[in-house]
């Protein structure tokens, strides 16, 4: 058995296993059984392993609830700085997933920010499964939502693919579960989709709903947080610094001219800590 922590990232339902000093991994059934269990249903595992040369602070492996593997999750990264710093003193931290370098700091008990890296814009790169010369504004082919704002969208990749609809009304007005799984499995993905719908709610302001690739509707996410604030700034609808309100709270982004780095600053919550087998998904509380 190794150490389980239930964590979340404003809502955004997070299990940090600590797998360092282990040479085995977290299975897809331990995590589908983890998810059957009311109370270690996640949105994603942070599977944190043995550091390396290039990731002094661990290497990290993201599993989304149906088991599928993901490049980014901004919201669980800050959930492992919140329990690496139980254990040391340190600020700043350096980890790798399977989509890169991904930087980490404490700000403070209750803030993180994380480096998540430069945007890509390149249909080819986030992927898309067919040329779009101006990934601001892509036409979603049939099958899709009668409303106009459910059309078209703006393209963007975290390290993870992101489809963000600017809508005028409320986003909580739309029925996002009604076309959010058709959405995300959409044939112009070939690696499925986040799909999430943004307001803007003034220049430096936007609230956002997401239907998660491999989670479903979540009460955050981190990676589409940045995703929409980097397509609100490319499309004249906000400046580079955005904040991103969610039922849970507010994410800061900050979409950075001189590297072109966005920067997500947000809060991680502890919830309670445990033990799991990550082989059998067989776990306990201490
Ligand atoms: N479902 C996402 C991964 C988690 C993203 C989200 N939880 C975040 O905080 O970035 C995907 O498969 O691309």
């Amino acid at each position: 058995m190794v150490r389980m922590e239930r964590m979340n990232g404003l809502g955004n339902k997070i299990l940090v296993i600590d797998m360092r000093g282990r040479t085995d991994r977290v299975t897809p059934e331990a995590a589908i059984r983890l998810d059957a269990h009311p109370d270690t249903e996640f949105d994603q595992i942070m599977a944190l392993y043995d550091p390396r040369e290039d990731a002094p602070d661990g290497w990290i492996d993201i599993l989304n609830s149906d088991g599928s593997m993901a490049q980014a999750c901004g919201n669980g990264t800050r959930c492992v700085v919140d329990y690496l710093t139980r254990e040391t003193d340190k600020d700043r931290f350096a980890f790798r997933t399977i989509a890169g370098a991904l930087f980490a700091e404490r700000l403070s008990d209750r803030l993180i920010s994380v480096n998540m890296g430069a945007p890509i814009f390149d249909w080819e790169k986030i992927p898309l499964a067919g040329p779009a010369a101006d990934t601001t504004h892509v036409a979603l082919p049939e099958p899709h939502e009668a409303d106009p704002a459910l059309q078209r969208f703006s393209a963007a990749s975290m390290g993870n693919p992101h489809a963000v609809f600017f809508v005028p009304r409320a986003v909580d007005s739309y029925d996002i579960l009604a076309f959010g799984p058709r959405y995300e499995r959409h044939p112009l993905f070939p690696e499925r989709a986040n799909i999430s719908l943004a307001q803007v709610t003034s220049p430096s302001s936007l609230s956002l709903k997401t239907f998660e690739r491999g989670a479903g509707l979540t009460l955050a996410c981190g990676s589409a947080a940045c995703a929409a604030a980097v397509s609100a700034a490319r499309t004249g609808r906000t400046g580079r610094k955005v904040t991103v309100y969610l039922p849970a709270g507010a994410l800061e982004i900050d979409w950075r001219e001189d590297d072109d780095h966005v920067i997500m600053t947000g809060p991680a919550e502890h919830e309670w800590s445990g033990r799991v087998d990550p082989k059998t998904g067989e776990w306990c509380q201490t």
